[in-house]
């Protein structure tokens, strides 16, 4: 059976392990770690089943086939090399990291030498298959407009930094407009999807990404329209954002269930 390790116990983490805690995922458990010992110790007492051990990333690639990364852009650095020089396949979350060209190039480097698979799920969007289908041809354009709640885009660096005051929007406001190599860097925890929609299409620099703050909204929406050879699309969704992180949709910890299941499924269903 697959042994999984997971570098995160927020969210994210803690629906994947409760997934493979129910068997929805058929995997084993083998460690956890978060740089917080307190949500380690409070998803540990909520698995039934399950009992893994707490072990940093250094012991808990010894043991494991797979590390999932559900934890920051900064954990990617930390924990991404070092599992995949000891042969361990990665699923990562915070996609957003490989706006760093050199990490990206390591990464992928790593990853060829020790024959390992880099896993990103689709997370909080919709169409990937469709924009991976395109990329075989020539694809024209790529825009992203993702709408939040203003209280889910707190915390941003480039919130801070312009000083914007989220509780004072009183109507739909343009906050970013730029590539998505500045989006992830400017909103790290708010729009990985940008990195993921970069990697799989026309690169962090030609896809363009606008981010707004509704006020109107409860849900956190992501349009994608795609042109290209193929002809033009247009995804729409409507998140219902995590009850424990409203900055994540709860897509998010879905999708990563779903590529694990895939992972330790032998049938491979879409692009
Ligand atoms: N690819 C996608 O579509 C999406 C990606 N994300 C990203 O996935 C990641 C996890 O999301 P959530 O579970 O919602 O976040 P969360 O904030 O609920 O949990 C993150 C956990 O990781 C821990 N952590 C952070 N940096 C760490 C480090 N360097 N070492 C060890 N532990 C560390 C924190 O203490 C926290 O417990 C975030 O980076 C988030 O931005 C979130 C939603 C969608
Ligand atoms: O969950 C979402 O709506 C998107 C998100 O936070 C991310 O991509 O980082």
């Amino acid at each position: 059976m697959l042994r999984i390790g997971v570098i995160g116990c927020g969210t994210i983490g803690t629906a994947i392990c409760k997934a493979i805690d129910n068997g929805i995922i058929e995997a084993e458990l083998v460690a956890i770690y978060d740089r917080n010992v307190e949500d380690v110790e409070k998803l540990k007492s909520s698995l039934n089943s399950c009992r893994p051990d707490t072990l940093d990333i250094m012991d808990m690639s010894k043991q494991i086939d797979l590390l999932v990364e559900c934890a920051s852009q900064e954990a990617v650095y930390e924990v991404i090399p070092v599992a995949l020089l000891a042969h361990c396949d990665v699923m990562i979350m915070s996609v957003g990291a490989f706006a760093d060209e050199k990490l990206r190039k390591t990464i992928e480097n790593l990853a060829r030498n020790n024959n390992c698979k880099v896993y990103m799920p689709s997370g909080a969007i919709v169409g990937l298959d469709g924009i991976k289908s395109a990329s075989v041809e020539k694809i024209h354009s790529v825009t992203l407009t993702t709408q939040k709640p203003p209280g889910g885009l707190a915390g941003a660096p480039f919130v801070d930094r312009n000083n914007i005051e989220l509780d004072k929007i009183n109507c739909k406001t343009v906050l970013f407009e730029g590539s998505a190599s500045e989006a992830v860097r400017a909103f790290p925890a708010n729009v990985n999807v940008a990195a993921t929609l970069s990697l799989a299409g026309i690169g962090f620099e030609k896809t363009r990404v606008r981010i707004v703050a509704n006020p109107a909204l409860t849900r956190n929406i992501h349009e994608i329209t795609v042109e290209g050879a193929f002809g033009e699309f247009t995804t729409r969704i409507e998140n219902i954002p995590s009850p424990t992180n409203p900055r994540s949709s709860y897509l998010a910890p879905l999708s990563a269930i779903a590529t694990l299941r895939m992972i330790s499924n032998p049938f491979q269903i879409g692009t």
